[in-house]
């Protein structure tokens, strides 16, 4: 089937691979000129495992291009919208301009048996509006809302192997057009969901806002551990055993960060406001507030084991993205922490796998290095803050023979503290003693 990708960002150039391994003829857009130049020349513009690959295969096999110009995208059946709804710059709300642009381009070329397929994250209630403006604009396409779950890091097998797929749907007909592009992931007997709009859209909203108050909850115990001497990492473990609670999401640490989370609940805040339903999700503002306290408190430990100060202290930043697989820093707990010790006067060396590149756009005052090694050696503390591979394996009398005096702040819970103090370090976990 021919299939375009409006929007080939984290969600879209993923999309768009993977449509084109399940055997469709996709055209990805993008107005991101240098986005579209990289793609068509099979290079990632972003690091995701696996992704290069699946390009390379698409773009060889000929059923994979991309093009900044819209007009492209025409003479496809099925027209996946991804583009970004970040935060608006002076609220809580999900900012539209890109789908409201996207839609209102796409009303213009679409043939009138299409079907508009919305991926991107919306508030509910976007989807209807949606349809009034096709129709504003004198197009008959159809509209359907088909929320994505991929999560970077895993987004090639999130894509091609979903736990569920979710279609909201105003016709029985455009589900089974859907049902004809998915056929070979709905294959592997995976459930899969007709509904309404609304209940798509708030399906997204309503997983996000979960998981978000799973970390949050047992970041909160982190708190109350913290006050008491109890060790939050094993409280996750007793509890999660409980197949009710489950152990996942249940990593105390610096808390969430990038593209969805953060942004997602409180759009959802915005939203419940407008409704007339803030006190519905009244407990997500705690959420937030919750998970924005365990960056203050890293800090606040680093302050407390560099003796009251951390000015002019050599501090290593292992970490720079929200989580490891991933070279995204949009609103990263480990950016921040770096970028708050350094606005403290620290002498802030950071280091990351893949994020340098973003977080030096975000943060350009850093100083940064490549090596973990350069980022140790002499420092006088030691903050991991994402949890690399290559970070949770560092060997601790070695990297006590780098520094100028062993000290550590594990702030995604990840080191075995009994290895660590063996070898002379001073330290701290969060919601750990
Ligand atoms: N990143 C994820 O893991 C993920 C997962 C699930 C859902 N989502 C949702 O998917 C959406 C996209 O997220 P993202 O992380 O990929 O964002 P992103 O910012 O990485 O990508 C958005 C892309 O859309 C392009 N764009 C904007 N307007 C356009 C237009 N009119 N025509 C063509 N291209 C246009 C931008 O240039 C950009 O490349 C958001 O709503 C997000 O909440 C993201
Ligand atoms: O126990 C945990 C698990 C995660 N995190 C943090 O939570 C954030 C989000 O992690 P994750 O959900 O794995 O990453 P995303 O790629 O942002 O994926 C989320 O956001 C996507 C965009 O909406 C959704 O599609 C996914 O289903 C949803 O998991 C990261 O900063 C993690 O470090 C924790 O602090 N503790």
């Amino acid at each position: 089937m021919k299939i375009s990708v409006i929007g080939c960002g984290y969600l879209g150039a993923v999309h768009a691979a993977a449509m084109a391994r399940l055997g469709h003829d996709v055209v990805g857009i993008d107005t991101d000129a240098a986005k579209v130049e990289k793609l068509s020349a099979g290079v990632a513009p972003f690091f995701e495992p696996g992704l290069p690959e699946l390009l390379s295969e698409g773009i060889g096999s000929g059923r994979l291009r991309f093009s900044t110009d819209l007009a492209d995208a025409a003479g496809a059946r099925v027209h996946f919208l991804a583009v970004g709804t970040p935060q608006l710059p002076n609220s809580d709300g999900a900012d539209l301009r890109y789908v409201h642009g996207a839609v209102d381009a796409l009303a213009r070329v679409v043939a009138p048996d299409s079907l508009i397929v919305g991926k991107s994250t919306v508030p509910v209630g976007t989807a209807g509006g949606l349809v009034d403006r096709l129709r504003t604009a004198g197009s008959r396409a159809a509209l359907a809302w088909n929320p994505e779950f991929l999560r970077e890091g895993f987004a090639v097998a999130d894509t091609l192997t979903p736990d569920r797929l979710v279609y909201g749907v105003a016709d029985a007909d455009d589900a089974a057009l859907l049902d004809e592009v998915y056929v070979d992931v709905l294959a592997t007997g995976i459930p899969r969901i007709v509904t309404d709009y609304a209940t798509a859209e708030l399906v997204k909203t309503a997983a996000n806002a979960f998981l978000a108050t799973k970390i949050s909850f047992i970041n909160a115990m982190a708190e109350i551990a913290e006050a008491t001497g109890a060790d939050v990492t094993t409280l996750a473990d007793a509890i999660g055993h409980d197949a009710r609670i489950g152990r996942r999401f249940l990593n105390a640490g610096i808390g969430f960060g990038g593209g969805c989370l953060p942004k997602d609940i409180r759009a959802f805040t915005a939203r419940a406001e407008e409704l007339g339903r803030a006190e519905s999700v009244a407990f997500l503002r705690q959420v937030d507030a919750i998970n924005l306290r365990r960056r203050e408190r890293a800090v606040d430990l680093a302050v407390e084991l560099l003796g009251g100060s951390v000015f002019e202290r050599r501090i290593a930043v292992l970490g720079l993205t929200f989580k490891p697989d991933s070279d995204d820093t949009r609103d990263s707990p480990a950016l921040d922490v770096a970028a708050r010790l350094h606005g403290l006067g620290a002498r802030v060396r950071a280091t990351d796998p893949e994020g340098i590149g973003n977080a030096r756009l975000r943060h350009p005052q850093l100083d940064y290095t490549t090596s973990a090694e350069e980022a140790l050696r002499d420092a006088e503390l030691a903050v991991l803050v994402t949890e690399w591979r290559e970070y949770r394996d560092l060997d601790p009398e070695r990297v006590a023979g780098l520094m100028a005096t062993p000290r550590v702040i594990d702030a995604r819970n990840v080191l075995d503290p009994a290895s660590w103090r063996a070898a002379g370090f001073a330290y701290r976990g969060l919601g750990r003693s």
